[in-house]
């Protein structure tokens, strides 16, 4: 990890993250939070379709394999892609731990090139708890899981309530999401605590 600046250290008040008794068992894929979210959503054509799998405690694993309308430079992987990937992975964790939270802060290291048709596979964990403050960390590697770094993030996530997302999201897409009679995907599109 990188250790990420003063605004990503926990403060000394912190305390470890509980993992929710609900949490998808370690193993167990998490599925879209939202079909249409640019990270994990199937209905997104050049979205990352990022798949995350539940890990031991208030971790987990995911993987992102980078199609050519994922390009910055020819051949390559878009930055602000790849710390789309890190973005949408830490923000996963917050369902094993039932918080809705946004990103606050997301602090990105890249340590190498990613080409096209490359296989990212991220592993990121929750780190501490401060309130509504929620640190995290992931690393995404290439090669496969246990090869070498390509990037690594810290993150603080801040809970909100619901309204967060009914009171600033587009009305049109609010109301599609509150109206699907699946209840846990309605749920998920907000992470809400069920
Ligand atoms: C499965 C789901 C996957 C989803 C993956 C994708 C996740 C995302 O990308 S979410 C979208 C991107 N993020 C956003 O849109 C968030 C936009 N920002 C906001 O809405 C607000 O700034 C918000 C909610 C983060 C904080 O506002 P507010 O609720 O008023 O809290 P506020 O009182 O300012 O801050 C709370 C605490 O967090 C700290 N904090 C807030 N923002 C930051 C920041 N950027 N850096 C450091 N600390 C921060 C504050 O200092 C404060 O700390 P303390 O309690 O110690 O005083």
């Amino acid at each position: 990890m990188s250790g990420g600046s003063a605004a990503l250290q926990p403060p000394a008040d912190a305390v470890k993250p509980v993992r929710h008794a609900d949490a998808p068992a370690p193993g167990e894929l998490l599925g879209a939070h939202y079909s249409q979210c640019f990270g994990c959503g199937g209905e997104q054509p050049h979205g990352l379709h990022l798949e995350a799998r539940a890990g031991e405690g208030v971790s987990l694993t995911a993987e992102f394999t980078v199609q050519s309308a994922h390009q910055g430079a020819p051949g390559l992987a878009h930055g602000g892609v790849l710390t789309t990937a890190l973005d949408e992975t830490l923000g996963s964790l917050n369902w094993l731990l039932r918080t809705v939270a946004v990103t606050g802060r997301l602090e990105t290291d890249f340590a190498r090139p990613v080409p096209v048709g490359t296989t990212l596979y991220l592993s990121a964990e929750v780190t501490a708890v401060a309130g509504r403050k929620i640190y995290s960390s992931a690393v995404g590697r290439i090669d496969g899981p246990d090869g070498p770094v390509a990037v690594r993030a810290d993150a603080l996530f801040i809970e909100v309530k619901v309204d967060h997302f009914i009171d600033h999201g587009r009305q049109e897409e609010i109301r599609a999401a509150m109206n699907d009679p699946d209840q846990i995907r309605r749920a998920r599109a907000f992470e809400v605590n069920p």
